[in-house]
């Protein structure tokens, strides 16, 4: 895709990419642990519909984005009151995503962190009008730095039942999750998913799979040791990615096979892989804007 646009079509633009990302890995399958077209896996209250009606919502969400960084005029160490115009935003997202899909949680964690990088990508191309990736990276850092210190601070604060899962982990094991992910620029997608899937052979279905089991095979997803209960999932889920990868991958049937009965078991055992699944529809949005995708 060629980014040469006049300021009118940038946010319609960039809001359009954000939603294909968000379509093309609900399209994704077979998912382990996650919601395609074929199965739910393990989330009984979803359908592959719930997500398509979730994504449209977010249009117009996505659309206030990149408008918000496309209007901030930058003056140093001011990035971080951009995000807070896109919190207010994202928070509206939310009760819009929860509407739509009568109270189900389908992209609480993509309405941050793709809202976070259509306006940093807006703000991209407004200040420089050739699109690159590592730019965008790093107006994400200057943008949300202080987000882990500034958002767990008020924690110790807060009643341990309204705690969300992200909070209950960093208490109990100090892991970031999402948070420090963004704060750091998304290293998993741009140092990791997003090179692999460039150099990635086969189909987008294939390509995308593998992007998938290979962000699951590296990352600490807080949704699955949510539903694990457990942090040591991780490594089990580490031994699952190796293994399908030994096995050659979705381009095999032997890899085929074991993404099958891998979904059987976090069907089995109640698991999910929503946090990797996010990481999914990031590493799809650059690869949509570099035109790695078709
Ligand atoms: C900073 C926020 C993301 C808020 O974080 P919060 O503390 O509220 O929640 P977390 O638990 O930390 O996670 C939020 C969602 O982030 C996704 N996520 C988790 N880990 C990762 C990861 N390593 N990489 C990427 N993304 C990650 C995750 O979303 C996916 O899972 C969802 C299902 O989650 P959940 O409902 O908790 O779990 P289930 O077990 O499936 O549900 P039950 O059946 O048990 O009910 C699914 O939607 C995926 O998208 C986490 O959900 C940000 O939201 C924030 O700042 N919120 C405040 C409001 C705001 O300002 N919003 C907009 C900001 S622009
Ligand atoms: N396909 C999917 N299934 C379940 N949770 C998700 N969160 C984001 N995408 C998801």
């Amino acid at each position: 895709m060629t980014l040469d646009l006049s300021a009118q079509q940038l946010s319609s633009t960039l809001s359009q990419v954000g939603e294909r990302a968000l379509l093309y890995e609900v399209a994704v399958n077979p998912k382990p642990g996650l919601v395609d077209p074929v199965s739910a896996g393990p989330h009984p209250d979803m359908t592959v519909f719930t997500f398509i009606d979730s994504a449209t919502s977010l249009r117009e969400y996505l659309h206030r984005c990149a408008l918000a960084g496309q209007r901030f005029e930058q003056t140093e160490g001011e990035l971080p009151e951009l995000f807070g115009q896109l919190r207010r935003l994202g928070q509206h997202a939310e009760q819009m995503m929860f509407e739509t899909t009568n109270g189900v949680n389908t992209h609480k964690g993509a309405i941050f962190s793709l809202g976070v990088l259509v306006a940093a990508t807006a703000q991209q191309l407004t200040v420089n009008d050739k699109y690159a990736t590592n730019e965008v990276i790093a107006i994400t850092k200057q943008m949300l730095q202080g987000l882990t210190e500034n958002d767990f601070k008020k924690i110790k604060a807060t009643s341990p039942a309204s705690l969300t899962a992200g909070e209950r982990q960093f208490l109990k094991y100090g892991k970031a999750g999402i948070r420090g992910e963004a704060e750091a620029g998304f290293p998993t997608v741009v140092e990791l998913a997003l090179p692999f899937l460039r150099q990635r052979q086969g189909t987008t279905m294939e390509r995308l799979l593998d992007t998938l089991m290979r962000i699951a095979g590296n990352t600490d997803d807080s949704n699955l040791i949510k539903r694990a209960g457990d942090a040591k999932i991780t490594d089990w889920m580490h031994v699952q990615s190796n293994h399908y990868f030994e096995l050659g991958g979705s381009r095999t049937s032997a890899g085929q096979v074991f993404l099958k009965q891998l979904n059987e078991i976090f069907l089995s055992r109640n698991l999910s892989l929503g946090g990797s699944a996010d990481l999914l529809i990031l590493t799809i949005y650059f690869a949509l804007l570099e035109g790695q995708l078709c």
